[in-house]
């Protein structure tokens, strides 16, 4: 896959000047809490009043002090102290209460949002899914995603608690003697100006260590898939070494992110000692002059010691904010990714008795990132039950050709039709429903074969898979699996030889004699032998369908009624195998054959 897009993606976040960030990124993510706005709600209100009971706690103290304390008044002490232990259920219920209402919907919040890009992957366009690298979006989907649910269910509500606690304890602090508050208010100051910039710095190391961190998943993602390929060539100990690479610079932005946050913590945890002190000093002051009551200042500074919590915590909230903002941009990277293929606006309705009459019209076709095109001028007309073979040398364009049909891609000028209506016009699932393919690339899916071959049509009947498995030589090797049709295969199922693997595809293709057979060298993998098996059949089925086949051995084109030659994106001649292989020198070349 590309990496050229990875390449603009890191750097979409202008590290200059880090504003150039969708503002609006984590609010836009607010749809997916609205069905449990009072779940979150609720959990807020209850923690603010679990939170605030605690501030009532110093007053308690005050009173005790100022009261049966100085009075010598033992038994004065009980009421206080009942009452201190009530608070102190109160705080512990509302912590429990807090957690019981955000966990459930948290975490529906973030199925919900996984399961809106899972569709929004499905809906993107195939060359949208070759611009990005698979480990990109599965770290997208799954390692953002839970950042954004801690976002959700800790990090967002307590940046709102702590905010209001500060609040709050500043105007009781206030209340309680005007001095100490102004004390606290101005040692808050430089805090603010080192959270701002920390805010300002994080931002940017976050988004790279993201970014980094789907680099990593990527390789290892390739390592896995591509196992035999790299045992085969020795190069394992190359893609650990990319490997290293890449964890070690992931390693050193996490670092990063480690110092910044060692800062912040140093100068929040280091600042507010200093007030504390100097309040300390006056308040020692005001009590020799006699216009504080010891049990003021004791308040006070329990007030301050309770207020060092929410103040400490803020590194560590606008660390974590900073993390779900940037999975909040990189998320909505994807979702806002244009769909390019797309449901008509008011989608034609499939001609009742479809007969399949398939027709090129003047086609082009560019790759979205090519600079020239691909397919020129592209006309030819495929009737029901005829097998029209694309040949061409390598590269000639008869798979982009192919795509063209399922609208993997759309023609960029020209059109195909069906029955004379222009694809484009029709529904897509409309569209898929009576057009199969078979690519050459056989893939299958974790999943047992009945599953893999019913895979377009879900409601086929035991009987049409097994005519299927019929047609494609399949049935014997099906047969021999340990659990038959049931067997789990795919990548976490049995392995399959390449041969089966296409032939099992080759059924998927051919399950329920579909009106539009797309066949891209389906026989590439067989042997000789086998191919001539399944070639019989196919000849008894294709009639059933109309059939586009990619053919680069002249026993697959023999197949076809009529051969369409490709050369540079056109069709340069065209007619039966045989009367090419009578007239013309490029088609023997291409088909093998000794030119004459
Ligand atoms: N997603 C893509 N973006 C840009 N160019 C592409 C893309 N996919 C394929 N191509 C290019 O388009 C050309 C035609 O590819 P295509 O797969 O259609 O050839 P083909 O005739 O089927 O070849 P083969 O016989 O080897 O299967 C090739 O040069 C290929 O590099």
């Amino acid at each position: 896959m590309s990496t050229g897009v990875l390449e603009d993606r890191t750097t979409t976040l202008d590290e200059s000047n880090p504003d150039t960030r969708q503002p609006s990124s984590l609010a836009r993510l607010l749809p997916f809490l609205r069905p449990y706005r009072w779940h979150f709600t609720g959990s807020i209100v209850v923690a603010l009043i679990a939170t605030l009971t605690g501030l009532v706690i110093p007053l308690v103290l005050q009173g005790v002090i100022d009261g049966p304390i100085t009075d010598g008044n033992f038994a004065g002490v009980w009421w206080p102290a009942a009452l201190v232990l009530f608070l102190g259920t109160v705080d512990a219920v509302g912590i429990w209460v807090r957690r019981y209402l955000v966990s459930a919907p948290s975490s529906q919040f973030e199925i919900s949002a996984r399961a809106a890009v899972f569709e929004k992957l499905q809906r993107l366009s195939v060359s949208a899914h070759e611009s990005w690298e698979s480990g990109q979006l599965l770290s997208r989907a799954i390692a953002d995603l839970s950042s954004l649910r801690r976002f959700v269910a800790f990090v967002g509500p307590f940046i709102i608690i702590n905010t209001v606690t500060l609040i709050v304890g500043l105007g009781v602090l206030f209340v309680q003697s005007w001095q100490l508050g102004l004390i606290m208010a101005v040692t808050s100051v430089p805090l603010v100006i080192v959270c701002t910039r920390f805010e300002t710095l994080y931002r940017v190391v976050a988004r790279d260590a993201q970014d980094q961190a789907g680099d990593v998943t990527t390789t290892v993602e390739e390592s896995i898939q591509g196992i035999r390929v790299l045992k085969a060539f020795g190069r394992s100990a190359h893609l650990s070494r990319r490997f290293l690479r890449e964890a070690a610079t992931l390693r050193g932005t996490e670092m990063k992110k480690v110092r910044y946050l060692a800062i912040v913590w140093e100068l929040i945890v280091g600042i507010p000692p200093v007030g504390i002190g100097v309040m300390l000093a006056f308040g020692a002051y005001s009590i020799v002059q006699g216009t504080m009551t010891a049990g003021m200042l004791v308040a006070a500074m329990a007030i301050v010691a309770f207020l060092l919590w929410p103040i400490e915590s803020f590194g560590f909230l606008l660390a974590e904010l900073n993390n779900a903002r940037t999975a909040a941009d990189r998320y909505w990277e994807i979702m806002d990714t244009p769909e390019t293929i797309t449901e008509p606006k008011q989608p034609v309705p499939l001609p009742r008795d479809i007969r399949g009459v398939l027709e090129f019209r003047g086609v082009g076709f560019t790759f979205p990132d090519a600079s020239s095109p691909l397919l020129t001028d592209v006309d030819f007309r495929v009737e029901p039950g005829e097998t029209v073979a694309l040949v061409g040398v390598t590269g000639s364009g008869k798979t982009a050709l192919t795509n063209l049909v399922p609208r993997l891609f759309d023609v960029t000028s020209g059109s195909v039709t069906i029955d004379g209506v222009d694809i484009r016009t029709l529904a897509l699932a409309d569209l898929r429903s009576v057009v199969s393919v078979a690519f050459e690339d056989p893939v299958l899916f974790s999943a047992s074969v009945r599953e893999n071959i019913a895979l377009g049509r879900p409601e086929a009947t035991d009987a049409d898979v097994d005519e299927a498995l019929g047609i494609a030589h399949a049935r014997e090797f099906v047969e021999t699996l340990p659990w038959g049709l049931d067997t789990r295969i795919g990548e976490q199922g049995m392995s399959l030889s390449g041969g089966q693997r296409q032939r099992l595809a080759l059924a998927r293709a051919v399950l329920g004699k579909p009106r539009i057979l797309v066949l891209d060298d389906p026989l590439s993998a067989l042997d000789v032998g086998t191919e001539a098996l399944v070639q019989q059949d196919l000849r008894r089925v294709l009639p059933h369908s109309t059939t586009v086949l990619v053919a680069h051995r002249p026993s697959t084109a023999a197949l076809a009624d009529r051969v369409l030659y490709l050369e540079n994106g056109r069709i340069v001649e065209q007619g039966t195998h045989e009367r090419l292989l009578a007239t013309s020198a490029k088609y023997r070349h291409v088909m093998g054959s000794i030119d004459v």
